[in-house]
């Protein structure tokens, strides 16, 4: 079997001419099937921007980022679409949609598969609701629920579709040492349970035990590779 992620030589700037700025030097990695990695290292380092072309919510410079079998070097912007509905996202402020309830929000996740009729999505979005522990919260909107179960509902969203991969970036960034370590491990659990691989942006002391490898980042370089 293939690595979700096998990343080599990748480099990538920003900016161009005399304002280009490399961010990211020689970097080569690999997330093995049902691993949870964790990312961390200072800020500036270039973590986000390497999860967003991991992500294919960026196009490649240099190297080489197969994800799910898929090279991005070259990749269409039409292939990188196709791409993404694979992969499950997660992010420090949850993007809900305010005027959805928790239920609609997760149910939108199952959107892009046509052959889903409405009532399944919202079925499923309540049975996924329910595992990550929000049974009696989908008729709320995001406002109506604390930062913890937000970040609940985004696990529940980026899960419902059974995604290949999940990126996550600060997952737990705006929440307190409880709800961080909760939200973590949850997400944690409910990926291994399906055998889905995470890779996670964390600047989080908290929740390092929750990864099987830690990857730390340094000045756009990969500088250490630790077992947890
Ligand atoms: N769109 C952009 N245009 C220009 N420079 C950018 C852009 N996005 C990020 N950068 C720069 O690239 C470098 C890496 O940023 P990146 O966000 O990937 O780092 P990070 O390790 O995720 O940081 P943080 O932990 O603060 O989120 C930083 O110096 C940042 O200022």
């Amino acid at each position: 079997m293939t690595d979700p992620i096998s990343i080599s030589g990748l480099n990538y700037a920003y900016g161009e001419g005399e304002l280009r700025r490399p961010v990211l030097r020689d970097v080569g990695l690999r997330v093995h099937a049902g691993e949870v990695v964790l990312l961390t290292g200072p800020s500036g380092s270039g973590k986000t921007t390497l999860l967003t072309l991991i992500g294919a919510l960026r196009g490649m410079q240099e190297g080489s980022c197969r994800v799910l079998g898929r090279e991005l070097m070259g990749a269409s912007e039409r292939e990188r679409v196709r791409l993404r509905r694979s992969i499950g996202f997660i992010f420090q402020n949850h993007n809900l949609l305010g005027f959805l309830t928790a239920r609609q929000n997760v149910a939108m996740a199952l959107e892009v598969d046509a052959a889903v009729p409405e009532r399944e999505r919202l079925e499923r979005a309540g049975a996924m609701l329910a595992a990550v522990g929000l049974a009696g919260h989908e008729d709320k909107p995001p406002a109506k629920l604390s930062g913890g179960q937000r970040q609940r509902v985004a696990i529940a969203r980026a899960l419902v579709a059974a995604p290949g991969l999940v990126l996550a970036d600060e997952p737990t960034a705006a929440l307190d040492k409880v709800s961080g370590g909760e939200v973590a491990h949850l997400l944690r659990d409910m990926a291994k349970s399906r055998g889905t691989p995470i890779l996670m942006v964390t600047h989080d002391p908290r929740i390092l035990d929750i990864a099987d490898r830690v990857v730390s980042m340094e000045d756009g370089r990969i500088v250490e590779a630790a077992v947890a």
